[in-house]
């Protein structure tokens, strides 16, 4: 399996021009210490969604764990197999900085994934993979994907992070779809449709910043704030591995920002065209860490969204931004939630 030769415990994220990358403060917090992550179950991100199976040189087949209510197969997954396909023949000292990619047709989850990698140039400092992601013969995804080798830096500069709750102190999206259930006035629509998404099998846990907003589409809070993590344990070490799991979280609920600014409308098809990310810092993907998403426009059926990563310690980890096709429809009755 590809995790197998990703190089085991390196670290391969970029670093800020730091000479050590920074430890997250879950590294020296007891929140999951190694002994109790022991206990915990691996994350199915790391033994089956990302655990490619080699076929070749360079080629490689992934299988799915959960599909989206659309059966198109959730952009998420195919970026993040994507970019295990693409690390796998890169060097320890390099680490995933970038990746760009278009979603060109909707994946098929009947069948296999094949990952097809270009070795396009191994440069000094750099090195780019381009990946085809191949169904039917057809490609899915194409996907650039760029490493650079720890080179520090004087000129470091970044964003502040939002104030907002601990996730210690917010619910589940499940704790809160309980809530919503135990309401005995509850539409019975609203309650089919809340079943079905506890049905689902996200292997992401998700604690949202404002509720209300997350659930019932409101035009005061045009950002989407939500705390994120890996279901289950990873571990420190193998940064390119947290980094495709970073690309597997980024495009959960993402494009659905684009619809925050007007409650008055709803998808009636909506699909991400491309996905951007750059990996700014060492991070942990299954420790919590505060994705802010925010929409700058949208026109023409289509919406540009773009997010940010956060470190609980206020370290910007990755930077997301994705295009989508949004087709929509009005309300036609208001949210009984
Ligand atoms: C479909 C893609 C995006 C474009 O392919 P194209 O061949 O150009 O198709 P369209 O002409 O767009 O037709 C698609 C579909 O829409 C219907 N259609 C077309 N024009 C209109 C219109 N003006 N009004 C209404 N409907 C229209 C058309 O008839 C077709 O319907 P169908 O015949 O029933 O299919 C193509 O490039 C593509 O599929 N790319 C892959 C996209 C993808 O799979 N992305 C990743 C998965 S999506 C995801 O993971 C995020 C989900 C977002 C949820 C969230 O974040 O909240």
């Amino acid at each position: 399996m590809v995790e197998r030769e990703m190089g085991g415990s390196t670290d391969n994220c970029n670093h800020s021009g730091d000479t050590e990358p920074p430890k997250s403060p879950e590294d020296e917090s007891s929140e999951r210490p190694e002994a109790q992550c022991t206990q915990d179950l691996k994350s199915v991100l790391i033994t089956s969604v990302l655990n490619l199976e080699k076929l070749d040189v360079d080629l490689y087949r992934g299988t799915h764990h959960w599909v989206p209510r659309s059966q198109r197969l959730f952009g998420g997954q195919i970026v993040g197999q994507a970019l295990v396909a693409a690390a796998a023949s890169v060097s320890d000292n390099l680490y995933a900085h970038s990746l760009h990619c278009y979603f060109v047709r909707a994946g098929d989850p009947k069948v296999p994934v094949l990952y097809q990698v270009d070795r396009t140039r191994d440069g000094r400092s750099f090195t780019v993979r381009s990946v085809r992601a191949i169904q039917h013969g057809q490609p899915i995804l194409i996907c650039q994907a760029s490493f650079h080798m720890l080179q520090p830096s004087p000129l470091q500069h970044q964003f502040t992070m939002p104030v907002v709750p601990q996730p210690e102190d917010l619910l589940t999206v499940e704790e809160l779809i309980h809530r919503y259930l135990s309401k005995p006035d509850l539409a019975k629509k609203s309650r089919q449709g809340l079943n079905k998404l506890l049905a689902n099998e996200v292997p992401i846990e998700i604690k949202p910043v404002h509720p209300p907003h997350f659930y019932r589409l409101s035009a005061v809070e045009l950002r989407k704030l939500f705390w994120v993590r890996a279901r289950g344990y990873i571990g420190e070490g193998n940064m390119k591995l947290h980094c495709c799991v970073a690309a597997y979280v980024s495009d959960y609920a993402f494009l659905g920002t684009a619809l925050l600014p007007h409650p008055n409308y709803r998808a009636q098809f909506s699909a991400s065209l491309d996905h951007a990310m750059w990996f700014h810092n060492t991070f942990r993907s299954d420790e919590w860490m505060l994705y802010e998403c925010e929409s700058p426009w949208a026109g023409g059926s289509r919406g540009l969204v773009q997010g940010r990563l956060w470190r609980r310690d206020g370290v910007l980890a990755a930077s997301c931004s994705q295009e989508g096709v949004l087709r929509v429809k009005p309300v036609t009755e208001p949210s009984k939630l």
